[in-house]
C-alpha cells in the first residue's frame, strides 16, 4: 500500500483556528473535505521547513510554528497517511487561498460542524477535548 507523509498546521489567530476546504478530487473521501493546511515533506526538508514552505505556497502566510500537537496514522482506501500536526500562530487573518476553495476561522466549540477528512478527526477531537 502506498504511504504518504504530510505535515499540517493548526493555525491560531486569537481563539480561532483556520480550517480550509479542499477542491473537488477524484477520491471521494477527500474531495471537498475540510483539512488543516499543509502538504508533503520534500527530500532534505525537516517537518518544520516543509510546513513553512507549504503555508507560504498555499496561503501566502508566515506562521510561527510552535509545537507538535499530534501524529495521526490513517488508512484511506488508496494509501496510508501519516500526518504530523503542529500548533502555529499568525499575526493576522490576512491569508490568500491558492489551492483551497474556502476558509473558516472557528472556535474550538465550532470545529465539529465541518465535514473533515477522516484523518483529521483525531486532531479535531483532541483539540476539542483539551479545550
Ligand atoms: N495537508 C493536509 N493533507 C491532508 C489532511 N488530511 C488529509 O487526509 N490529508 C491528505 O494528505 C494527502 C497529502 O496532502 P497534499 O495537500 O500534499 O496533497 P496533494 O495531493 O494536494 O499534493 P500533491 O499535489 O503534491 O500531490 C492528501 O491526500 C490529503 O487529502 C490535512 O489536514 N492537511
Amino acid at each position: 500500500m502506498k504511504k504518504v507523509e504530510v505535515v499540517a498546521a493548526i493555525i491560531y489567530f486569537e481563539n480561532k483556528i483556520l480550517c480550509v476546504q479542499r477542491a473537488k478530487n477524484k477520491l471521494p473521501y477527500i474531495s471537498e473535505k475540510f483539512e488543516f493546511p499543509g502538504g508533503k515533506i520534500e527530500k532534505g526538508e525537516t517537518k518544520k521547513d516543509a510546513l513553512k514552505r507549504e503555508l507560504l505556497e498555499e496561503l501566502n502566510v508566515e506562521a510561527n510554528i510552535k509545537s507538535l500537537f499530534l501524529t495521526v496514522v490513517h488508512q484511506y482506501p488508496d494509501f496510508e497517511l501519516t500526518m504530523h500536526s503542529f500548533i502555529c500562530e499568525v499575526a493576522s487573518k490576512d491569508i490568500t487561498l491558492h489551492e483551497h476553495i474556502s476558509q473558516e476561522w472557528l472556535s474550538l466549540t465550532e470545529l465539529r460542524k465541518l465535514d473533515w477528512a477522516a484523518a483529521d478527526i483525531p486532531i479535531v477531537d483532541k483539540l476539542v477535548m483539551n479545550g
